[in-house]
């Protein structure tokens, strides 16, 4: 078959997948599309000028707050919602990590944000198709989760408000191995000021990869950032002058395969080794890993309580 005739054949496949009510998961196949995407090209992106312009009611059809009247603020029509997303999945890639959480974190409000079109079309009909299988059963499963089609590096502030999530996930982030590269990698000193400002107080960020280098990286990067006794000479990031501590604290974690021992009293030990032993499994590219018996490097940051802090990022 010719290139243009694979190419109608995969978008027939696609426009009769998203019949209302399809229920049948997509293929990969019919969504497949070059690796990487430029964070630096001028993509024809959509995104709200500030985070109160962005309408998530057709993310989140469930959770549009009942017998409220859309509100119009500056040319956009936003219906509220019940509860605000706190949960940010970056580079969701195919979404198996959105797929996974969706049941674990029931009371939360779950985002995959990817550059790439068809990946992102893929998430979407993946979550349509589990929705409506769910439709008639209790609970209403994957109404919590939604992916939408976004460059983190450049417009992650336009959707989220300060310290309105509670976890952000950076699950296996494309290496950028040359350094000339490095500029494009999803973590650096000017982006860990944007992960802390997205972040509550105590909310964490979860790293994973099988790149050593790029796991110690992100380590080096989040742990200086906000600290003047190390780093600060990194990409324009914030050096946190006269201060001893970083923004970030860096999470002792169990050992792979024993998150279950990890428990404490006030519970949050067991989320975190909850989410640790979920991002290792039920990512798509954990899982490859897993195929391949390769290594993963995970770290985990929780963002400082500290009031000095917010008005001066
Ligand atoms: C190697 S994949 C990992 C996918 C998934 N997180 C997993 O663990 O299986 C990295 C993903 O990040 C996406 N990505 C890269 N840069 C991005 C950016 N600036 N904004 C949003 N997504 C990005 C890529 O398109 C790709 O799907």
């Amino acid at each position: 078959m010719t290139a243009a005739g694979k190419r109608q054949k995969r978008e027939d496949y696609r426009k009769t997948h998203k019949e209302e009510g399809n229920a049948e998961l997509p293929k990969k196949k019919f969504y497949r599309q070059r690796a990487h995407a430029n964070p630096f090209s001028d993509h024809r992106l959509t995104y709200p000028a500030s985070p109160a312009l962005m309408d998530w009611s057709s993310h989140y059809p469930a959770f549009v707050a009942p017998d409220t009247q859309s509100v119009a603020k500056d040319h956009a029509v936003v219906k509220p919602l019940t509860k605000p997303v706190t949960v940010a999945d970056i580079g969701c890639g195919f979404g198996g990590l959105l797929v996974a959480l969706s049941p674990l974190l029931p009371d939360e409000l779950i985002l995959g944000l990817e550059i790439r079109t068809q990946v992102t079309e893929y998430v979407e009909d993946r979550i349509s198709a589990l929705r409506s299988q769910y439709a008639d059963r209790s609970p209403r499963l994957y109404q919590n989760i939604s992916c939408l089609r976004a460059n983190t590096m450049k417009f992650l502030p336009n959707f989220f408000t300060r310290g309105q999530l509670s976890h952000i996930f950076l699950c296996f982030p494309d290496p950028h191995f040359k350094a000339r590269k490095h500029k494009a990698r999803i973590v650096s000193g000017t982006l860990c000021a944007e992960y802390a400002y997205v972040l509550r107080p105590g909310g964490c960020v979860y790293t994973i990869t099988d790149v050593e280098e790029l796991g110690e990286w992100m380590r080096s990067r989040f742990e200086a950032f906000g600290n003047s006794g190390v780093g600060g000479e990194d990409e324009g990031g914030e050096t946190g002058e006269g201060r001893t501590e970083g923004m970030f604290e860096t999470i002792e974690l169990p050992e792979e395969g024993k998150e279950g021992e990890w428990v404490d009293e006030g519970g949050q030990k067991g989320l975190v080794a909850m989410l640790v032993r979920c991002i290792r499994e039920e990512t798509e590219e954990g899982k490859k890993v897993t195929r391949n018996g390769g290594k993963r490097f995970v770290s985990v940051f929780r963002r400082r309580e500290d009031p000095a802090w917010p008005d001066e990022i």
